[in-house]
């Protein structure tokens, strides 16, 4: 049983993605997260699992400078937390895309940049640049309304990387998608967090999307939410666009993803039995 953090990257050396140490958040009387030490690497992708309201959510959020922990520090790509907001430094994806209705696909995926005085014709220029990656360049035009519920969330990807950041905050993405929609998504993000070297910080109910996905995944117990055991996932290498969805496939059928999932829910089970509710 480990919270160490590891350096270890995705081969991409540099200033680690997130450094958390000794962070408690608690809402009043309600203690959400306790002693919680977490490095994620540059590039790395990490998973958060855990019972509902165990504060999965309120971690990702202190990392984007949303909520201020109670105590312990937070240090995101060698900054700040507020500093690495007001730089750009992460991109952040929720359940819900979130698009704006009003706007075309392009203009979402351009938002971030014009907030920060980009000039127009760049701001084009990027948001083609990344329609194409995430697939979705011929739908530059349209409206949000017009597009399922899998393209609306790679929009929302596509804008959470607008900025180029080095650092993807993600809260349940695909939670709302179809099974085959998800696994579609799940290809697409290695993909995508491969060919931009992005770390990934990403929050799951799903024990087989935390395992496919990560490079680690952190097991997190019941409320105070304290990190109970890091269990190795199955990230799978990425060699190529048509390579990746075949790769997560062959992931899925090895013996090593089942013994993968198998610890991760015997971490849960044992998290949710030692831990008792507090706060
Ligand atoms: N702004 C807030 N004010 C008061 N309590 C809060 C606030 N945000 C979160 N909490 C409480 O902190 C605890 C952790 O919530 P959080 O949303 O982080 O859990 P979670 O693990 O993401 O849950 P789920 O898996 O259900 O989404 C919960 O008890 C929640 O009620």
């Amino acid at each position: 049983m480990s919270t160490e953090a590891t350096a270890e990257t995705n081969g991409t050396h540099g200033t680690q993605a997130v450094e958390l140490q000794g962070v408690d958040k608690s809402f009043g009387s309600v203690r959400a997260l306790s002693g919680v030490d977490l490095t994620v690497g540059a590039g790395e992708f990490v998973s958060l699992i855990g019972p509902s309201g165990c504060g999965k959510s309120t971690l990702l959020r202190v990392v984007a400078d949303l909520e201020e922990p109670t105590t312990g520090t937070v240090a995101v790509t060698g900054l700040t937390a507020r500093q690495a907001r007001l730089a750009q430094r992460y991109g952040i994806a929720f359940q819900q895309a979130g698009l704006l209705d009003w706007r075309t696909v392009a203009e979402n995926v351009e938002l971030p940049l014009q907030v920060h005085g980009v000039g127009k014709a760049e701001r084009r220029r990027r948001a083609v640049e990344l329609l194409e990656l995430v697939g979705l360049a011929e739908f530059a035009g349209s409206r949000p309304a017009e597009l399922s519920g899998g393209m609306q969330q790679r929009v929302a990807i596509a804008r959470a990387l607008a900025p180029s950041p080095r650092l993807l905050l993600m809260d349940e993405p695909f939670g709302a998608l179809d099974e085959m929609t998800r696994e579609r998504m799940q290809a697409e993000l290695l993909r995508i967090a491969g060919e931009t070297g992005a770390a990934v910080l990403f929050v799951t109910h799903s024990i087989p999307e935390a395992v496919v996905l990560s490079d680690r995944v952190v097991v997190m117990s019941p409320r105070p939410g304290r990190i109970t055991e890091i269990v190795s996932g199955r990230r799978p290498p990425v060699a190529g666009d048509d390579l990746v969805p075949d790769a997560v496939e062959d992931v899925r059928e090895t013996g090593a993803f089942f013994e993968a999932v198998t610890a991760v829910r015997e971490a849960l089970r044992k998290g949710a039995a030692t831990e008792g509710h507090a706060g």
